[in-house]
């Protein structure tokens, strides 16, 4: 099975991932508010457009089944995860709504986000986009399982949350991505399959560049409009 595959593929990413400084950041409490900042600020830029994506994919299916679980899933990224968000605000000290009133689509997010909207407005079959975007659940769900198991969290560590959050909330989202995948490569060709691969490694690897981005706090270069 595809996903069986994919899974193995995303290992590599989930393992360099954990070892990167934000994840160790977020376990040993030492990571900069800056890159927190700068993190939330990207991320909530991310997630809404991960929403809209979800929309474009609604009006590509005929599965009634699969309506429901995208708009679900829309739900859930516009409203449900902010509870992962406010945990790290709170260790920043200051208020989430007033943390993402700045910030933009920083190069590294830019890239992972278009990636996803090629395939949406390129390729008729959902499964496409779908391959770019189960990373998104599935990574964040490993490594706070990786997380859980390997350290003990204290009552009082700031952001045991943000770990309970994502080993426990998004097990079924990833799942039923994974089983829409496995459907649609049942009838592609070897191309078509080695595209849905493709994908999902790029955004495996996009995952772990956009983690980085919050620790190097990545920006576009300034330009002089005036010259
Ligand atoms: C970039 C990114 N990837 C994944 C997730 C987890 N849904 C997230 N919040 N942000």
């Amino acid at each position: 099975m595809l996903s069986t595959q994919l899974k193995q593929d995303a290992e590599q990413f989930i393992d360099e991932i954990y070892g990167d400084d934000f994840i160790q950041g977020l376990i040993n409490e030492d990571i900069s508010h800056a890159s927190l900042i700068h993190y939330l600020q990207a991320d909530a830029l991310y997630l809404e457009e991960f929403a809209n994506i979800y929309a474009m994919l609604i009006s590509k299916t005929t599965s009634k089944e699969m309506m429901e679980y995208l708009l679900e899933e829309m739900r859930f990224i516009l409203g449900g995860e902010v509870e992962a968000h406010e945990i790290l605000a709170r260790a920043v000290g200051r208020p989430y709504a007033e943390i993402i009133e700045d910030g933009e689509w920083y190069p590294s997010a830019d890239h992972y986000i278009k990636h996803m909207y090629y395939n949406a407005y390129a390729k008729e079959n959902i499964a496409f986009t779908l391959s770019a975007m189960a990373p998104c659940p599935y990574i964040y769900q490993k490594l706070a399982e990786k997380a859980m198991a390997q350290n003990v969290f204290q009552e009082n560590h700031q952001y045991r949350g943000w770990f309970e959050f994502y080993s426990g909330n998004i097990d079924e989202t990833a799942d039923v991505m994974f089983k829409a995948i496995d459907k649609e490569a049942g009838k592609m060709n070897d191309y078509e399959i080695g595209l849905l691969r493709k994908n999902f490694r790029e955004s495996a690897e996009h995952e772990r560049r956009f983690f980085n981005m919050a620790m190097t706090r990545e920006h576009w270069a300034e330009v002089d409009m005036n010259v």
